[in-house]
């Protein structure tokens, strides 16, 4: 008898956040992941994890309405369905559930993580294979002070943790917001590569002016300057300036790839699988991007080490990630769920080793930081 999928357990999960992390429209002191459990009639679970920012601060998704929408549309939509069929199974929920790309992306990560244990390979080689097991990580400079940011990155530099630093911008004015980044620069040196994050804080002319002042400052990197929706002034931005834009919120799935590299857009797009309702649906993304010249980056959505992980599988079967990866969601938080957390050293992650996720939900943990209703 083929397996089945029998039960969907949703629980929301809240932890604390090392510092304050502090982005254009909101300041987080904690994260809250929707963690998915998901039982099979071979007595298989797997596991998978929806996390967003700031409740409905950064998107459509919050996590309330993640465990909601699962519990009463997406789960029923599976239940009895044969598990082996991911592509069937992920054919259904978009047929009979539009947007939901989180949640969605949280139950492929359990299914995949099924396969992959049932069948005694990783997720990563259920894509295809790793082409690469160590991946590079950046480290997020968000605490609100030029200062602590420095000594952050100099302590993270010291440990061989992070040489690529992404600094959040866009709440202050922009003087001042790129006064903050060039004495960052100014510090820092050719030691470390800076980038920046302006979560669509900005209108074009204030973008024109501001990306012209941190291209003079050595910035590698502006990812989503202005509105999401403003494609053709990304477009616009990517063509006047030298230094590459890196569409994020602007670029969710392939479609929207394939629209800005038809419009003629350069640069890089941020890949996550909470944006395009999972792995498969970032890597259809990925092969835009290549297929365009597009380069790629591993982004997060500050994921803990499930969602981390279910990333870092996908990232592993490209061979080449331009800018690296900011998988470094677990390490923002003060405590994990998980029995042994990823390996962070040399200024990377290791890929999880063993079938599925290659990850193992610590319960004791999990029943502790679960909320209580
Ligand atoms: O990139 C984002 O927009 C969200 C997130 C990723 C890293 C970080 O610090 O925030
Ligand atoms: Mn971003």
């Amino acid at each position: 008898m083929p397996p089945v999928i029998n039960t969907i357990e949703t629980l929301l999960v809240d932890l604390p956040t090392i510092r304050p992390h502090k982005l254009s429209m909101t300041t987080m002191a904690c994260q809250t992941m929707v963690i998915v459990r998901m039982h099979h009639s071979d007595g298989v679970e797997g596991i998978g994890e929806g996390t967003t920012i700031g409740g409905l601060a950064y998107g459509p998704e919050s996590p309330e309405s993640i465990k909601t929408n699962i519990d009463t549309y997406l789960a029923p939509l599976l239940v009895g369905q044969p598990s082996c069929n991911i592509q069937a199974l992920r054919a259904r929920l978009n047929r009979h559930a539009r947007g939901n790309a989180i949640a969605k992306s949280a139950l492929e990560t359990a299914l995949l993580d099924a396969q992959g244990k049932r069948l005694g390979l990783s997720v990563a080689e259920l894509l295809g294979g790793a082409r690469q097991v160590h991946l590079p990580v950046l480290w997020t400079l968000a605490s609100g002070d030029t200062e602590k940011d420095i000594d952050e990155a100099l302590l993270r530099l010291e440990q061989r943790r992070h040489c690529n630093f992404k600094l959040k911008i866009g709440a202050n004015p922009v003087d001042q917001d790129v006064r903050h980044v060039a004495a960052i620069k100014e510090a820092l040196g050719d030691r470390a590569s800076i980038r920046v994050d302006i979560n669509q804080a900005w209108d074009e002319p204030a973008a024109v002016r501001g990306i012209q002042a941190l291209q003079d400052a050595g910035i590698d990197l502006i990812e989503q300057a202005i509105s999401a929706r403003e494609h053709a002034g990304l477009i616009r931005l990517s063509q006047r300036f030298n230094v590459p834009m890196l569409a994020d919120e602007a670029v969710q799935d392939a479609r929207d790839g394939f629209e800005l590299a038809a419009g003629g857009f350069s640069g890089a797009f941020a890949l996550k699988i909470a944006k395009s309702g999972g792995l498969y649906g970032v890597l259809e993304l990925a092969h835009v991007a290549k297929a365009a010249g597009i380069g790629l980056y591993g982004g997060t959505m500050l994921e803990g080490s499930i969602g981390t992980a279910a990333s870092l599988h996908a990232w592993a079967t490209q061979d080449d990630m331009a800018w690296g990866t900011e998988m470094f969601g677990p390490l923002l938080l003060k405590d994990d769920i998980v029995v042994e957390p990823l390996h962070y050293h040399e200024f990377g992650v290791d890929l999880p080793q063993g079938p599925g996720l290659g990850i193992t939900l610590d319960e004791d943990k999990l029943s502790h930081y679960a909320r209580k209703y």
